[in-house]
């Protein structure tokens, strides 16, 4: 350490905390260890009595903790996400706008395996609102040695940062209710809003709704017709199980969709069906959605408006996580379900 003017000081890093007092006010910590001194600190040492202080001296080689936790950030952070200025060498990480939360894991586990650095995140694949936090990360001790960055770019060289919001789509939407009862009068359509209001939740409104009644042909030709006039999200309700009036899964494979899968690994939700034809997705959704609170339906939603392209390990690997346990208070996403 060596002794610095408090003028002359800006810039450099307090070498131990200095404790203020106030009489009836205040006796504490005014400035930690580590504190890089700011203008704005200057007058305020100078009132503690502070003229001259003892600063760090970093080595060639070193680097402080917020400039680090700064770099790291910068190295991990990509599109649609931010970070906080640093404190005690912490940074936050935070979405720039509502959207799909990505995450690479493996390159987390890889910063993290270097040791000295840490950054924690909540699981990716989720929404994510505004200004939601994400993460954060820091350095563990006060200094760290600048090598130990560069083995952090290394980890990422021919990648782009890992964690990043994707902005949802305005996707065109197709809604088919299969269901005789309601297709004859004999009960009101209780799922078509359901759907409104978790496609509301995305900004977006069902462009084309047409209900039928249980019967694979007519279900087959409203697909093709709804792909003809530009839908790029068909979503049919009802008819998912094995009754013999269950027509949906047969109808969606009759349009010469790819079934991606029909059945999920995720309770509720488990007689979804995701398939393709050509590039729009088919979501099958069977009675569960209707009623529960979170589905195998919300986990894909957020996916599917971002505009990725969902494949069958996609589905397999919801298993693991897939079990919603139907909280009293349902605190979805922020919660284990769908957490892979
Ligand atoms: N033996 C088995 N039974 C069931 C299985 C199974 O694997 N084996 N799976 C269960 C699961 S899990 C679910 S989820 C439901 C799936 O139901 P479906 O998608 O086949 O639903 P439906 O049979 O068409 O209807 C069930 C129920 O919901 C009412 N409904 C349907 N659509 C509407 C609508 N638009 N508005 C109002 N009400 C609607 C319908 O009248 C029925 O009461 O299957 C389990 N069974
Ligand atoms: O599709 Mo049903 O879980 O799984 O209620």
């Amino acid at each position: 350490m060596k002794t610095v003017k408090t003028e002359e000081a800006i810039g450099m890093v307090i070498g131990h905390d200095i404790t203020e007092i106030v009489p009836g006010e205040f006796k504490g910590v005014a400035f930690k260890k580590g504190h890089v001194i700011r203008e704005e600190d200057v007058e305020r040492l100078l009132r503690i009595g502070k003229e001259n202080i003892y600063v760090m001296e970093l080595k060639e080689n070193e680097i402080h903790e917020d400039q680090a936790a700064i770099a790291l950030g910068s190295l991990v952070c990509g599109d649609g996400v931010y970070y906080s200025e640093p404190s005690e060498g912490k940074i936050n990480i935070m979405a720039e706008d509502k959207g799909l939360l990505k995450i690479d894991k493996e390159l987390l586990y890889d910063i993290n395996d270097l040791g000295e650095l840490c950054l924690a995140t909540i699981h990716g694949d989720r929404i994510i609102e505004k200004d939601e936090l994400i993460g954060g990360c820091r350095v563990i001790p006060l200094t760290i040695s600048k090598d130990k960055l560069d083995k952090a770019k290394g980890v990422l060289k021919h990648q782009k940062p890992f964690i990043e919001v994707k902005p949802f789509k305005a996707l065109k939407i197709g809604l088919i209710v299969t269901a005789s009862e309601v297709y004859k009068g004999r009960i009101k359509d209780k799922f078509g809003p359901v759907i409104a209001k978790k496609v509301k939740a995305f900004g977006l409104q069902i462009t084309m709704k047409t209900i039928t009644p249980d019967e694979l042909e007519i279900i087959k030709k409203t697909i093709l017709q709804y792909k003809e006039e530009g839908a790029e999200l068909i979503i049919v309700t009802g008819g998912m199980s094995v009754d013999p009036d269950d027509k949906t899964p047969g109808a969606i494979k009759a349009t010469g969709a790819q079934i991606i899968s029909y059945g999920t690994p995720v309770l509720p939700g488990a007689m979804l069906l995701m398939a393709y034809l050509g590039d729009v997705p088919i979501l099958g959704l069977p009675g569960c959605v209707m009623f529960a609170h979170n589905t195998a339906f919300d986990l894909l939603l957020p996916r599917i408006f971002a505009g990725e392209k969902i494949v069958r390990r996609d589905i397999i690997k919801m298993g693991y996580g897939g079990q919603c346990l139907k909280c009293n208070v349902c605190n979805f996403p922020n919660c284990p379900f769908g957490k892979c």
